[in-house]
């Protein structure tokens, strides 16, 4: 199946399925002699992986990462990396009432439209267990920001509607909905507590920001840095829009109030989010996302099956009730990986490798 790849220089290949034996990533393109242990991907892992509070599925996934080849001696080698992480709470069996009605919402649909059958285990291919991959290759990425000095860092900015504020950042890894606000936090829990007992789901907004990031990443025309960021956090599922600095704010403001005054200590304001003409502009990188509900809901909905005719669902299983928190470190995972990929084509070009 096309469409499994992603990067140019800093290049990953995720595979595998949420109810087969194990799932994982091959990263080519990564630079020799850096640094890297199992324990830096897991610590990433264990952020995103499920059954750890009670907006997150129950599934029972320890994540554990291991290096199956491209480190030696705990140094890269430059040749491709493959990490492999082991399904131990798949239950494929569980989903036999589903095989052949679509569920609203989810993918079921599209993909026996396109494959003409699907694997009916669960999302398959389309479950968001596959983004354990994405953070684990994330992960090696960021060995290669730390070398620039550049910090991705990833928080919840509202959940169902509750609204949080960059306060804290040392707060994101004291709660488990990754809120950087201590006073939005228990409205947050509250309004979680609230749609799982009534069977249903709700959405948020993922803020994600660069720091450290040089001045000069981003190519001129297609390949602009936002252009890449939008493509890779929206290649995320349960993602519905991208914004980039002001964003959809934008539309609302005049020339004199969006412009950045340049002033030879740097941007007065950050509407650009740090970036010009698909150029990072040494300001932070800040985008935001949208993420919807999650589809899979204890409520009963209209469908049908495969042969077309009507039916009524209830779905059932172990799922998600929003796919805040956990889709948190995959959007970090995500722009880490398109700030590496494209530190390593600026370097290219300047002779750095
Ligand atoms: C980390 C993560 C966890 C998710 N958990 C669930 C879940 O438990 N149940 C579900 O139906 N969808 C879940 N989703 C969302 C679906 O995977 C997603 O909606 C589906 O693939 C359809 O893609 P689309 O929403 O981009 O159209 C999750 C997504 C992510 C990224
Ligand atoms: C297992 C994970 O999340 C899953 C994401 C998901 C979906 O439809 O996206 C549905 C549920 O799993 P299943 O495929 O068993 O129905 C979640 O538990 C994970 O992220 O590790």
């Amino acid at each position: 199946m096309p469409g499994n790849s992603f990067g140019q220089v800093f290049r990953i290949t995720t595979w595998g399925e949420s109810h087969g034996p194990a799932l994982g990533v091959v990263i080519d393109g990564c630079p020799p002699r850096i640094p890297l242990r199992e324990e830096d991907i897991q610590v990433e892992l264990d952020r995103r992986r499920p059954g750890k509070s009670l907006v997150e599925s129950p599934r029972k996934e320890p994540d554990r990462v291991e290096i199956l080849s491209g480190v030696f001696e705990g140094l890269t080698t430059g040749c491709p990396i493959s990490l492999i992480i082991y399904n131990k709470d798949a239950r494929p069996g569980a989903y036999d009432h589903l095989k052949d009605v679509f569920r609203p919402g989810h993918g079921d649909i599209t993909y026996y439209r396109k494959y003409g059958h699907r694997d009916h285990r669960g999302g398959g291919r389309s479950s968001g267990r596959e983004t354990a991959a994405r953070v684990a290759a994330g992960a090696v990425a960021q060995k290669i920001l730390d070398l620039s000095g550049i910090k991705v860092i990833a928080y919840t900015l509202a959940l169902g509607g509750v609204r949080a504020r960059r306060k804290d950042l040392s707060f994101i890894y004291q709660n488990p909905l990754f809120c950087p606000d201590p006073e939005a936090l228990p409205a947050m829990e509250a309004r979680v507590a609230e749609v799982r007992a009534q069977g249903d789901s709700i959405g948020g907004v993922v803020e994600i920001i660069a720091q450290g990031v040089p001045a000069g990443l981003g190519e001129p025309v297609f390949d602009k840095l936002d252009a890449e960021l939008a493509r890779a956090l929206m290649s995320i599922g349960a993602i519905k829009g991208v914004e980039i600095g002001s964003g959809f704010a934008a539309a609302e403001m005049l020339g004199s109030e969006h412009n950045d005054p340049i002033t030879p200590e740097g941007f007065r304001s950050n509407h650009a989010g740090g970036i010009l003409a698909g150029i990072s502009n040494g300001d932070e990188i800040i985008c935001r996302v949208a993420v919807k509900p999650i589809p899979s809901i204890a409520q009963e909905q209209d469908t049908i099956d495969i042969h077309g005719t009507p039916r009524k669902i209830t779905v059932g299983g172990r799922h998600d009730a929003s796919a805040i928190p956990r889709i948190v470190p995959v959007c970090q995972a995500m722009v880490r990986l398109v700030l590496a990929d494209h530190l390593l084509r600026q370097r290219a070009i300047e002779g750095w490798i």
